[in-house]
């Protein structure tokens, strides 16, 4: 038992973040292997062991792509192990896409009184009945008792009046002449009262650990008597943009291109469950990207652009110089496949994203992804497939990512999906998982939601 589920109390159940990550279907199964369930390859180091051919000087081999993103759910595991963070009390205004580390356990009986579903009059006995002068309005003070032959007007949402026998709705009633009240149908015994309890007793679990927080689980802990909920914290990201040739607004000019990463990434990442701390743009000198990344208190950094052998791509050499120890180095995918995963810290990682913008999109689905989705805590999305309208040329080694747009049972793939083009992914709802050597027209092929697209979580930009 951990010191959290030790505790007594109404803390008894709080669990720390590994805890929910048990709770949690943290992995596609077969579909993303963890190398450490099926032993090292020479292209899978796992954290612990890195990889030798990783050393400075030497030659590396780029990381396949099911196993690129397995080793970024490690690296989130092991992450998570070392910080040990302790869930958060979250205000309920704070807490859309947080993960449940406590189960909601209704704080109320729900209704928390018997109360009136209709508009109406609640009624004692049979009719006809004598109507009170005073009605009845939601949120007002108790009414008295009725007696019998009595009703009361009453709003929905109201308290029942004591020995009311039912409530009769505004349409099935009318008064005569000297104003007493009639039912023009039956009157079933309890009829239109919400009996105090009826959807949950204090204390009966609402949601257990691990549940997603979305807006409709804020209202209903709203309801249940939350001000706030105890969730997993959000991992802590920081953007490092690299780049001397990029403008923040106005026409490309001169050499200099606008820089689409800096807005592009901090609404994903959010929507990927991590909390934005900072985006910084860096320019390219490598004691500045070190001074950058050796000062940055998040959980996980992410840069844009200098991953390449280009003579200003200074990640690897910062890299280097501070000891990191690079865990993916180069991924076999189309676009992106200079994209690398390293642990600055025992419970720090930074993400080199390609600067070219489709591959950083591919960087983002490939590492950060999985490693945001360990430290939220939330369960992987269930793999699925469909068929691709057309062909898709392949990489002859390499996976490719290419954004598609779903009509139908089809999935139909975008043209302008060059590593620099952003026309394709921006009309996108999802990438397909391209294999080595293609897809043919039907080819059942697994698909990659991208956020906007997916019902779930993925809405969620908070
Ligand atoms: N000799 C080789 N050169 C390159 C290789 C290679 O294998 N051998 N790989 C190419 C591939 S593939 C990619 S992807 C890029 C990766 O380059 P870097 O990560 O080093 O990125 P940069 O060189 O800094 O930039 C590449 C490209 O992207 C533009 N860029 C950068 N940041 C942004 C931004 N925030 N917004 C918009 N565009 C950005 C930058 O201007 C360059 O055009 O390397 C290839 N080269
Ligand atoms: O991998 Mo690069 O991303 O092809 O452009």
């Amino acid at each position: 038992m951990t010191p959290h589920g030790a505790r007594a109390g109404e803390d008894a159940e709080d669990l720390d973040v590994e805890e929910v990550l048990a709770l949690v279907k943290n992995s596609n199964g077969n579909h993303l292997p963890d190398p450490a369930a099926r032993g090292e390859t020479d292209s899978a180091r796992t954290p612990d062991r890195p990889d030798p051919a990783a050393r400075p000087g030497t030659r590396h081999r780029a990381t396949p792509w099911p196993e690129a993103r397995a080793l970024a759910e490690r690296a989130g595991r092991n992450a998570t192990r070392a910080a040990r963070r302790a869930p958060v009390s979250a205000p309920l205004d704070t807490a859309l896409g947080l993960t449940l580390a406590a189960p909601l356990d209704a704080l109320t009986d729900l209704p928390s009184f018997d109360t009136s579903a209709m508009d109406g009059w609640a009624v004692c006995g049979p009719a006809p009945w004598h109507v009170r002068d005073e009605g009845v309005l939601a949120g007002h003070a108790a009414p008295a008792p009725l007696t019998d032959g009595e009703a009361v007007r009453i709003a929905t949402g109201a308290r029942i009046p004591p020995d009311t026998s039912a409530v009769l709705r505004s349409e099935h009633g009318r008064t005569d002449d000297k104003g007493r009240l009639y039912a023009t149908r039956d009157v079933v015994p309890g009829q239109d009262i919400r009996p105090r309890g009826q959807e949950c007793r204090t204390g009966d679990q609402l949601l257990a650990v691990g549940t997603l927080v979305t807006p409709a689980v804020l209202g209903l802990a709203a309801a249940a008597g939350y001000d706030t909920v105890t969730a997993v914290a959000r991992a802590r990201a920081e953007v490092l943009v690299l780049g001397d040739e990029l403008l923040t607004q106005g026409l490309p000019h001169d050499g200099l291109i606008r820089d689409a990463l800096g807005p592009m990434l901090p609404p994903w990442l959010r929507a990927l469950g991590a909390e934005v701390t900072a985006v910084r743009r860096v320019r390219d000198d490598a004691d500045t990207l070190h001074e950058a990344i050796t000062t940055s208190d998040a959980d996980v950094i992410l840069t844009t652009g200098g991953t390449a052998a280009g003579p200003v791509d200074h990640v690897h050499p910062v890299l280097r110089r501070i000891g990191a120890e690079l865990l993916v180095d180069g991924v076999n995918v189309r676009p992106g496949h200079p994209m690398l995963l390293a642990r600055t810290a025992e419970t720090q990682h930074l993400v080199g994203l390609p600067g070219n913008p489709l591959a950083a999109v591919s960087g983002l689905l490939t590492l950060a992804e999985p490693l945001l989705r360990i430290l939220a805590a939330r369960p992987a999305p269930d793999p699925y497939t469909m068929p691709l309208r057309d062909a898709v040329h392949g990489h002859p080694h390499d996976t490719r990512l290419v954004p598609v747009v779903l009509r139908g049972d089809e999935a139909v793939p975008l043209h302008y999906n060059g590593p620099a083009m952003l026309r394709g992914i921006a009309a996108a709802d999802a990438l397909a998982v391209v294999p080595p050597g293609g897809a043919r027209p039907g080819q059942e092929t697994e698909l990659l939601d991208l956020p906007w697209a997916s019902g779930g979580i993925g809405v969620c930009f908070t």
